[in-house]
């Protein structure tokens, strides 16, 4: 009996998955994650990781992340308290959609997450105070390899729906699109 219902989005390879969730008088169950299933959907090495964020206040943005080879990562991406407005934009060069974005509300209501996979750059903007993320990543943690984007960057022209309340200096001072940027070779 399958926990999850995978839905294709406007980016190939780029899915939303809604977890089963099971409800009953003392609360509720929900699988976060299963090998079995998101493996007919790209997701072929077991979780090198599980992240946790915690964001305060409603507006704030985190991102645009991602890592390169052979850092590359698929994510699992959970909001399991509050909503967000999730975006993963399309960094591989040789896509149709290279450069676009997807956008959609992850919440602890909608019980939806997105399965990011390698070659996509992914942030998020919180749509309330008391946001809780769970992170599952393929790949493990590696600073020399991670790299981000500016959130307002012109050339994604991202719609972000709330004013931004917070934003870490680290990721004020990420880099817009350079004419020589070649995206993620994977
Ligand atoms: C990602 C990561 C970070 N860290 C350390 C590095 C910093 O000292 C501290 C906070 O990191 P950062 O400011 O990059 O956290 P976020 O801005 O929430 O970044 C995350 O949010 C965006 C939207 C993502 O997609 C990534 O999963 C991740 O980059 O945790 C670790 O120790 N391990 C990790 O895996």
């Amino acid at each position: 009996m399958n926990a999850f219902t995978i839905h294709s989005t406007s980016i190939d390879g780029l899915k939303y998955i809604t977890r089963k969730h099971h409800g009953d008088s003392r609360g509720s169950f929900s699988r976060l994650f299963c090998a079995a299933e998101l493996t007919e959907i790209g997701w072929t090495k077991p979780v090198a990781q599980i992240n946790h964020s915690y964001s305060k206040h409603r507006g704030t943005i985190r991102g645009l992340h991602y890592q390169i080879p052979p850092y590359a990562e698929d994510k699992l991406v959970t909001c399991i308290k509050g909503a967000i407005w999730d975006v993963a934009v399309d960094l591989r060069p040789a896509s149709t959609t290279y450069l676009q974005w997807f956008g959609i509300e992850l919440s602890e209501e909608n019980h939806q997450s997105l399965y990011i996979p390698k070659g996509f750059a992914h942030g998020f903007q919180t749509l309330s105070n008391e946001v809780e993320m769970i992170y599952c990543h393929s790949a493990p943690y590696s600073p020399k390899h991670e790299c981000g984007l500016r959130i307002d960057d012109p050339k994604l022209a991202i719609q972000w729906p709330l004013e931004i309340s917070q934003l870490s200096e680290r990721d004020q001072n990420l880099p817009v699109i350079s004419p020589s940027f070649n995206g993620v070779s994977l």
